[in-house]
């Protein structure tokens, strides 16, 4: 890829919608990173590494100082007692507009800036957006509002004895600048902007790279974790408690299968089934383990991890039920409880019934229900067993379809429960279903689709009078 600067090699055209958690997700949203630091650490040296390890990728580089004012004649006659290091330097609104467009597609026009005249000059040619967006500047993570934008923060943190020696040398090689100007400029405006600005920003870094471009192992794990983010539905890019099942041709066979308005009883219960039980094997894989060491027949010692015992699952009725066989399948012995919750209207649901086990506080809980569509039940469900005294982190939600607004709705109301589930879909219908989705789960499975009301009413008539 030709090396950039304010630019990308291809145009690449993506949804307008912005990551925003109330927002339904685009089907493809860049990867933004900031790259903050002191200055002459070393942060375009770092930007250039991760775009050139990152060359298949299409990658466009945003540097803060394109958003520089520029200094007007009155001020330019007085350069010297203008701080260059404080926030009020830059024109942040232009930068986050321009941020913004980048972010939902659009091409947009980035200034440059010339060090030597203290002026920015339009850029004639428009930036075209990229898989990952690289925002780099000294001040980039310490507006709010900027940071709010990232989906990765880096701090590259060196020496300022260091970072003063190259600035001397860089400053007046290439930015027509004295020895003396810079000294002095260092010491009235650098030195007391970093204390004050940049480097307090630097908490809200996900990552910090000591000694800059030298750090290749660090920039080696940034580019895998981006290559990593950059394959992942954008929903797994805004939060973190969201696991979606790698997709693979033979899950994409079963989900065909099974949302298939042709597809008969028994093939839809047999691929079910096989679905169900990865989303639960994966789901196991969420639980704590404690290392054991064995003997094997050989006499030789293997050390291995022991199963976390304390364990219980939790269906929410209909639909849920169908997933307790392949959770009894792996837990030998697993308990069961339930939970039934009415559906009022769009958004209303009530709790009819629950049945839990007493020390459900003390177990890790897997809730199951094969379709989070709103959430409202999920929610309900949650709350339950949060005021039962389990923690919200010993809760894991498998389902097999997601739909974008029950994740979010999750996601943001309980942050330390985990989501498993095998597809993202696109969204909601009008009726609050998922779209494309697979249409009543519980009826299809269970081959009630033409008595399902009856059921239903006679089945919470029957479970009303238990409880
Ligand atoms: N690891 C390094 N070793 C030696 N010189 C470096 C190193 N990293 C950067 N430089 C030099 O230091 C100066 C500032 O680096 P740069 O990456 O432009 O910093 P920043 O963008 O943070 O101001 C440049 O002249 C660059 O070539
Ligand atoms: N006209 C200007 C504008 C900025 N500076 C200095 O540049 C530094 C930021 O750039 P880095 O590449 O070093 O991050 C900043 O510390 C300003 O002091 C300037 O000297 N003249
Ligand atoms: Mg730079």
């Amino acid at each position: 890829m030709e090396k950039l600067s304010n630019g990308v090699k291809d145009h690449f055209l993506i949804s307008d919608n912005s990551i925003s958690p109330s927002a339904p997700a685009p089907l493809k949203q860049p990867f933004v990173i900031g790259v903050a630091g002191g200055t002459a650490s070393g942060k375009t040296t770092v930007c250039n590494m991760i775009m050139s390890q990152l060359h298949d990728q299409r990658v466009v580089l945003v540097n803060q100082d394109s958003f520089y004012h520029s200094l007007s004649e009155e001020k330019l006659k007085k350069v010297h007692e203008y701080n260059f290091d404080h926030p009020a330097a830059f024109n942040t609104e232009v930068l986050l507009s321009c941020m913004e467009k980048l972010r939902s597609g659009q091409p947009v026009n980035i200034p440059s800036y010339d060090f030597k005249i203290h002026q920015s000059i339009e850029s004639s040619s428009p930036v075209n957006p990229g898989d990952v967006i690289i925002l780099e500047g000294i001040l980039v993570l310490n507006d709010p509002r900027v940071r709010d934008l990232m989906n990765m923060k880096i701090f590259v943190d060196t020496d300022a004895d260091v970072r003063l020696s190259r600035r001397i040398q860089r400053d007046t090689v290439q930015r027509g600048r004295n020895i003396q100007n810079v000294l002095e400029q260092y010491t009235k405006f650098v030195k007391p902007s970093f204390d004050e600005f940049i480097q307090p920003s630097m908490k809200y870094a996900d990552i910090i790279i000591p000694r800059g471009g030298d750090n290749d192992v660090a920039i080696d794990l940034i580019v895998q974790h981006i290559r990593t983010k950059l394959c992942q539905h954008n929903l797994c890019k805004i939060y973190s408690n969201i696991f979606l099942i790698s997709s693979t041709f033979q899950i994409k066979g079963m989900h065909t299968l099974i949302r298939d308005v042709n597809t008969a009883k028994h093939d839809f219960v047999f691929y079910a089934d096989r679905l169900i039980r990865l989303v639960v094997e994966h789901g196991l894989g969420h639980l704590p383990f404690t290392e054991k060491q064995i003997t094997t027949p050989t006499g030789s010692v293997y050390t291995g991890v022991d199963f976390c015992k304390r364990l219980c699952g939790v269906s929410v009725i209909r639909s849920g039920e169908s997933m307790e066989n392949a959770l009894r399948a792996c837990c030998n012995g697993i308990k069961i409880g339930k939970i039934l919750i009415h559906r009022e209207n769009n958004d209303g649901r009530q709790l009819i019934y629950e049945k839990l086990p007493k020390d459900i506080a003390s177990r890790h809980v897997f809730l199951l229900d094969p379709v989070l569509a709103s959430g409202y039940s999920a929610v309900k469900a949650i709350t339950l067993l949060l005021s039962k005294g389990v923690p919200e982190s010993h809760i894991i939600f498998l389902n097999l379809i997601a739909a974008p607004q029950g994740i979010h709705a999750l996601c943001k109301k309980f942050p330390m429960l985990k989501i498993v589930t095998s597809e993202i879909d696109a969204s909601l219908n009008e009726d609050s279903r998922v779209i494309p989705g697979m249409g009543e789960f519980a009826d299809r499975y269970f081959g009630t689709n033409n008595i399902s009301s009856k059921v239903t009413t006679s089945f919470t008539a029957n479970l009303k009078s238990r409880s």
